[in-house]
């Protein structure tokens, strides 16, 4: 009986669950969605019981259409979303929404916190600034907020560790979600009771930490019950997404580059020395020993999820006539655009904005409209802002001295070949595409694969899963329209900047 792996990938806009084999085929994929709450302007939530439905859901479905058998997995690995804070009772119930990455709400705690513990201290010991997506804060605000809660939570757990919860019944922490609480020292990869003092967040109320690929549990007839997998299946602690999705594709060398196109945008460059800068984030590899100087902005690969919502009606319609998806008709109208969208410049701080500018009062404009503009503007423009944001995060890292000369994309953005095309003629780097939809559950069944002993170690793991689909070289005619936008770019962020206090969204 051929045994498998099980990856499971918590991500913003949906579940994705997969199964390989040994050599990184993929046997059968399932996906499970679930929405994003957005009660008052600032705030970002998900329900942690959701995911666990949808994971269910995803996982009951992969193993009939794979025709796989529960005792063909040999391991289970998740990933998840960053900066969750899902504060659970003893019994194992979830306490109230989980605030995600994108959520605002607590910038006022953060303000307070870095004045009276003082921000450098804080990041001299995290090697992260104190910023309101961060987890550190959401806790602070259960606190004040909704003390009921606070009085109840046991632990305080993150997106991956609260689905190995629900499938083991234990509760932990990983190495690489560390990051998301500023009590975490960035160089020793231990809680700092002293700082968790100063925050405020009692060491009681973090679970203890395991590294990503420890085995941490196995399924519990509970959970099989719920969701299909054998009784006894071992469950590795897991990752964070972005660095699930690092390891997936291919990243695992210093001054390797995973470019990051999922609901987030962003990128990870691999180091094995502690290099922290208070514009980026800094976190754990998933492999032992190594960091991720990241940088990230709120609007990806969701920018265009949002635009097809809004504005996609006849592509929807269109897409079912011609057998395509909605996307694929947005990148063929967005093809027919000149580079440099004739001028039409987007910002894509669409829930205010993370590294390097760290602003929550940012917002998404788009500038440069006039009658000539079409649809086909937007999104082709939409494609290029974000490609800005990258840009001015690689900028930004290699002031840091983190120099980057090829990038490995993953994430859905990576199926357009248009945006990933971008992309490389933005940031002047050539870019490959490992697997784009698969990176990070393959990132995840990674690590499984070595905490069960299916690999002797992540090299051999590397060398026989991830396999490169295809490649991109920058385009230099193209810097020029790029250059000038991207200075409009800069210009308009830094002119607009006291506007957008003025006119609210947190
Ligand atoms: N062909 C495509 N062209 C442009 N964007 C795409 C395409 N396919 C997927 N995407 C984008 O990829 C995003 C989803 O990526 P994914 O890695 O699954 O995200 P997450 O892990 O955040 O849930 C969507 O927001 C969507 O806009
Ligand atoms: O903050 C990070 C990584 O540090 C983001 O990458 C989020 O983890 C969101 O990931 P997606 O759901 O967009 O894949």
């Amino acid at each position: 009986m051929e045994q498998y792996l099980l990856g499971i990938d918590i991500g913003t806009s949906a579940c994705k669950i997969a199964v390989f084999n040994r050599e990184g085929e993929v046997i059968a994929t399932a996906n499970g969605d679930y929405p994003v709450y957005y009660p008052h302007p600032g705030w970002a939530e998900q329900n942690p019981d959701e995911w666990w439905t949808a994971v269910c859901g995803a996982i009951k479905e992969i193993l009939q259409k794979g025709s796989i058998l529960p005792e063909q997995i040999a391991g289970v690995g998740i990933d998840g979303q960053s900066w969750s804070a899902i504060p659970m009772d003893k019994d194992g119930n979830v306490l109230t929404n989980t605030p995600i990455w994108m959520d605002t709400r607590a910038a006022d705690i953060c303000e307070e916190l870095n004045e009276k513990i003082g921000a450098d201290n804080i990041f001299q010991l995290s090697g992260n600034s104190l910023q309101p997506s961060y987890s550190t804060a959401k806790i602070i605000w259960y606190q004040r907020n909704l003390p009921d809660v606070y009085e109840r939570t046991y632990k305080v757990l993150q997106s991956n560790s609260y689905i190995a919860y629900r499938l083991t019944g234990e509760f932990t922490q990983e190495l690489s979600q560390g990051y998301g609480l500023h009590c975490f020292d960035m160089r020793t990869g231990t809680w700092n009771e002293d700082m968790g003092k100063k925050l405020g967040i009692p060491k009681e109320l973090l679970p203890d930490i395991y590294p990503c690929h420890e085995v941490v549990g196995t399924v519990t007839s509970k959970a099989s019950r719920e969701c299909g997998l054998a009784v006894g299946t071992p469950v590795v602690a897991g990752g964070l997404d972005a660095a699930c999705g690092t390891l997936g594709a291919g990243v695992i060398h210093p001054g390797e580059t995973q470019e990051q196109g999922g609901q987030a945008g962003g990128m990870s460059i691999c180091t094995d020395t502690y290099k922290a800068d208070p514009r980026l984030i800094l976190s754990y590899h998933v492999i032992p020993g190594h960091w991720l100087l990241q940088g990230g902005t709120t609007g990806g690969g969701g920018v265009m999820r949002w635009l097809e919502k809004q504005f996609g009606d006849y592509e929807r319609e269109e897409g079912k006539r011609q057998g395509k998806n909605s996307l694929v008709l947005f990148n063929e109208m967005a093809e027919m655009v000149a580079p440099g969208s004739d001028g039409l410049v987007f910002l894509p701080y669409m829930s205010g904005e993370r590294s390097p500018i760290w602003d929550p009062n940012a917002k998404g404009v788009f500038y440069g409209l006039d009658f000539s503009k079409t649809k086909a503007h937007f999104i082709r423009s939409a494609m290029e802002g974000v490609a800005y944001s990258l840009k001015h995060n690689l900028d930004a890292a290699k002031e840091a001295g983190a120099e980057v000369s090829v990038l490995r994309s993953m994430g859905g953005s990576a199926n357009s070949l248009l945006w990933t095309q971008i992309k490389s003629d933005i940031t002047g780097k050539p870019i490959i595409v490992p697997s784009s939809d698969t990176a990070t559950t393959l990132g995840a069944v990674i690590l499984a694969g070595v905490g069960v002993g299916m690999y002797k170690d992540f090299e051999e793991a590397v060398a026989l899963t991830v396999e490169n689909k295809r490649s991109h070289e920058p385009n230099l005619q193209n810097a020029q329209a790029y250059e000038k936008n991207y200075q409009v770019y800069l210009e308009l962020y830094h002119n607009l900047k006291e506007t957008m206090k003025k006119t609210g969204g947190r």
